[in-house]
Order: C-alpha cells, then structure tokens, then sequence
C-alpha cells in the first residue's frame, strides 16, 4: 500500500487546511493507488494568497536585485540536497523515470540559479533628451504579484523555470500547479520557509484551474500570469486575463514535425528520433510528433528505427533500465488510444505498438506501447492534432519545398527538428520553418540560456533566457530636467 502524505495549501508562509474541507487525491500512474492528499481550495484562500504576496511585494522589490538572488540560491541549493525524495515524489505522482526525475530536479535548481545570474544585468538606459538640460530614464522595473500555474509533465521543472526570474526581478508569486502532480511543488513551501524566504513571497495552492486557476488569473491584483499548459486552456486564460490587460506568458502545446533529409547521418537521426519522441513517455512540449523521412532513406532508416522502438523497455520506473513508464492518468490513456483508433480508420497502418502492454505489472495504472505509424498521409488526424505521448506518425517525403510545406501546415509553431549536412538546406530551413525553436542535427531539449518560445498556437511571450526574464519586468520613463 502506498504511503499517503495529506498537503495543505501554502499562503504568506504558513500552511493552512481549507475551509472548502475538501481534498484532491493524487494518483500514482503506475499503480492507480493514491499516494497524496492536497487541498481544494477556496476563491477566498485564493485572494488571500494574492494580498499576501501584494503586501510582502512591498518589501520585497526594496531589496538589492543580488539579495534576493541570495535567497534563491539558498532556496537552490536545498532543492539538489533533497533531489532523491522530490525525485521519488515526481515518480510517485506523474510517472516519470526515477533516471528522469533526477534530471527534473537538477533542472529545476539551474533554472534557478540561472535566473540568479540575471540580478546584476537588470539594466536600463538613460537617453539625452531634444530638450536642454533634460535627461530620459528608462527602468526596468517588477511588476508586481505574479501568478504561475504548470502542467504535469515537469511540474516541479516548471515551477523553478517561473519562479526564479519572477522573483529575483522583485516581484512575489503564486503558484498554482495542475491537480495531477502537486506534490513535489508544494514542497518548494517548506524549503523556502527553510531558506529564510520571507513570508508571502511565494505561495502555492492548489485546486482544480477551472476554479481556483480562474480565480488568480481574474484578479487585478495579479499583474502577471505566467502558465504552461494546453493551448485551449491558455487562450481561456488570455481571454479572462484581458478584462484587467494583465500581461500573461503562455507556453502551450506543440506538434513538432522531425525531418530527415537523405544525406543525414542515420544512426544519429535515429536515435534521436527515438528520444525525442519516447522519453517522458512523449510528455514534452517539444516532442516528435511527426516524422518526416527522405524516400532515398526510407527503407533503411525505418528498419533501425522500429528495431530500437521494439527493444524500448516498458516498465516500472522506478528500475534503472526502464526506459518508459506509464501515462499521466486515465483521460490521456484513453485519448491514446482513441488517436491510434482514428488513425487506422483513416488509413494509417501500425508497424509497432498501438496498444495497452501485455502482462500482470501492467493491469493498473496508464500504460500504453510506444506506437509507430506508417502509410500516413498529410490530412490524416494524427499528423495535426497533438499527441503528448508515445505515438509517432511517419511520412515520406521527396522534395524541400514538399516537406517545407508538410512542416508549416501547423496550428503549432514552437520546435521543428532537422537532420542534415548540407549547409544550404540549413539555411533554408533557418529561413523557412515557422516555428519558435528549431534543432539541428540533434533532438529536442532546451538551454536556459536560449529563449523557449512558441509561435501561432504555441503560445505568446515566450520564457528562458534574457527575453525570458525581460517579461517579469515592467519599464518606466522619467523625464528629468535641471536648472540651468
Ligand atoms: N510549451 C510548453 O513549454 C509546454 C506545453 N505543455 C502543454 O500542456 C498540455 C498538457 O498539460 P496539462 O496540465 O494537461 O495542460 P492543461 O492546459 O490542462 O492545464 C495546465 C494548467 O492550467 C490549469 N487550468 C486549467 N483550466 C484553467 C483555467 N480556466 N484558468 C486557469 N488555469 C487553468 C490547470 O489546472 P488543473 O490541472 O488543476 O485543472 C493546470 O495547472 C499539453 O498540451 C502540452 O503541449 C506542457 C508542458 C510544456
Ligand atoms: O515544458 C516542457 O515540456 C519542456 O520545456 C521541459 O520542461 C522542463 C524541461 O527542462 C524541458 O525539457
């Protein structure tokens, strides 16, 4: 029987118990079992978050930028010294491989760090004016209370990549993660009341977004929403966030297109292919979810990919060689299979997988095969409706211009994946794919220092990186003239 932790709401520093007296249960997709508790809160608590951080806002942005990137450091550093128990409690709750957690919580504390390194580069301008002895100032100034609210695919990921820029340009923040994977989240409450962190400047509550996330989102006292989730939810929030123009950074859903030219380094366009797609389960914004392959190549390559995609091993993830784990829930299980469903009736055949593994550790919990679909064609579902998991439609393709077009007939905009050597071909991908990211010659996965940013449905704003931070910071001109 799993161990249940019963979480209680996080507001200006202290816990509180809901007076909706009602709780969520979190599910372990492994085994079906809970294995936590976490409040579901009021409209009431979720003001009260919102007017703590207003008021420890005050002080807060008074400090020096470096000070509160002290805090963070710390706040940092405590994250990696319990890396082994917020890595078991990613596994308990989303279902991800303890290999991968690991690698989450790493992420976490270097997207704070990161976010440190920017206290010292908060930089305006100051611009001689047309006028006599007048000088204009542009600061960079905080915005104010911030609101995050995360996804389940890196929860913990995606709250660090937040709350590290929002608070080290001075604003305060509330964090609201998804009701799939709270957990490892609300423990960012304890280590910052560990750290010292004054209170009310973070806080996290939880409860389902339709409520609670609208909640924040709606209040003027949210002068910032900052949330990574589907796209339909986040045009929901844009519109409920525009009756206060509140300035809101969306990362949403994606359907990168993978590319292999023929004069690709095969193995490597394989393996990366296969990565790109299986890891996380295929949970990852900027998974492949659709591979494009040069007829020259075809043949050859499909033989080493569907080989590696067999021998993927499907398990618990708590195992070393484990190489995927199970869906998040039930709902995308179903929609799962519901895809392959479409896509065979729509004329898709499966070369492997398509289907609920076979065996006794897999009668509960979310498990699903890694599929690979052939005979797909461009207007087929599959190729423009997001998967989020372990389902790969491939296609052949003979000219640039044909797969160029394949590419762009999107919703999405926000990673493309290219296998090449021929610099031209670079270039002209460079100039011609419509999306915010594009990799070359290796699979997906961001750096801080870049700038993760989605076009056309992919979202708006965009986060990481210099421009990243910029979007924490409001600007404010002064205009200042002396006596002669
Ligand atoms: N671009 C990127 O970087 C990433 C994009 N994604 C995308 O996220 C999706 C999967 O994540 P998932 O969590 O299911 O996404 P959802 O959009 O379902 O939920 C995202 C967050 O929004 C909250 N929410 C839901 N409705 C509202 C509302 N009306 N107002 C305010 N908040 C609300 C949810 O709360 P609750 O769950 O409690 O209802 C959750 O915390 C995929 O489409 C994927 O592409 C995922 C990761 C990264
Ligand atoms: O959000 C995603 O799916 C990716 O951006 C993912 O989130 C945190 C990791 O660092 C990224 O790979």
């Amino acid at each position: 029987m799993a161990e249940i932790k019963d979480y209680q709401l996080f507001i200006n520093g202290e816990w509180r118990t809901s007076t909706s007296g009602e709780t969520i249960d979190i599910i372990c997709p492994s085994t079906g079992e809970v294995v936590g508790k976490v409040q579901n809160g009021t409209a009431e608590e979720a003001l009260e978050a919102l007017e703590a951080a207003d008021k420890a806002q005050k002080e807060w942005r008074k400090l020096p930028a470096r000070t509160r990137a002290e805090y963070l450091y710390k706040l940092a550093e405590e994250i990696k010294a319990n890396a082994e128990y917020l890595a078991k409690l990613l596994v308990k709750e989303q279902g991800k491989l303890l290999k991968v957690a690991k690698g989450e919580v790493a992420v976490t504390a270097s997207f704070i760090e990161y976010a440190c390194e920017g206290a010292r580069r908060i930089e305006g301008d100051i611009i001689p004016s047309d006028n006599p002895n007048e000088q204009i100032w542009i600061q960079k100034i905080p915005r104010g209370v911030v609101v995050a609210i995360t996804a389940w695919n890196f929860p913990l990921a995606l709250a660090g990549r937040k709350l590290g820029p929002a608070l080290v340009a001075g604003n305060t923040i509330v964090i609201k993660p998804t009701s799939e994977t709270p957990l490892a989240t609300l423990e960012l409450g304890y280590l910052a009341n560990k750290v010292g962190i004054p209170p009310g400047v973070i806080n996290i509550l939880t409860g389902p977004g339709k409520a609670m996330g609208n909640v924040l989102v709606e209040s003027p006292i949210t002068k910032m929403v900052t949330m990574t989730g589907s796209t339909p939810v986040g045009q929901q929030i844009a519109r409920t966030a525009a009756q206060n123009l509140t300035h809101v950074q969306l990362e949403l859903g994606g359907k990168a297109p993978f590319i292999v030219f023929a004069d690709a380094d095969i193995d490597a366009a394989v393996d990366s292919a296969l990565h790109s797609r299986f890891d996380n389960c295929g949970q990852v914004c900027t998974c492949n979810e659709r591979m494009y392959v040069h007829e020259a190549i075809y043949d050859v390559f499909m033989e080493k990919f569907i080989a590696k995609v067999k021998a993927l091993k499907v398990g618990d993830p708590m195992l070393e060689d484990t190489d995927m784990g199970p869906k998040v829930n039930a709902s995308e299980l179903k929609n799962m299979e519901r895809l392959v469903a479409v896509s065979v009736k729509e004329g898709a055949k499966i070369a492997t997988g398509g289907k609920k593994p076979e065996g006794t550790q897999f009668e509960n919990g979310f498990w699903f095969e890694p599929t690979v679909l052939t005979n797909v064609t461009q207007d087929m579902t599959i190729v423009h409706e997001e998967s989020f998991g372990p389902i790969l439609p491939v296609l052949k393709f003979q000219t640039f211009d044909e797969v160029i077009g394949y590419a762009n007939d999107c919703d999405y905009g926000l990673a493309a994946m290219v296998f090449t050597n021929d610099m031209n071909i670079i270039m002209k991908c460079n100039d011609e794919l419509e999306y915010g990211e594009v990799y070359v010659n290796r699979g997906h996965g961001e750096q801080h220092q870049g700038f993760h940013n989605g076009y056309k449905l992919s979202g708006s704003g965009g986060e990481d990186g210099k421009y990243g931070f910029e979007q924490y910071l409001e600007k404010k001109t002064f205009y200042l003239k002396h006596k002669n």
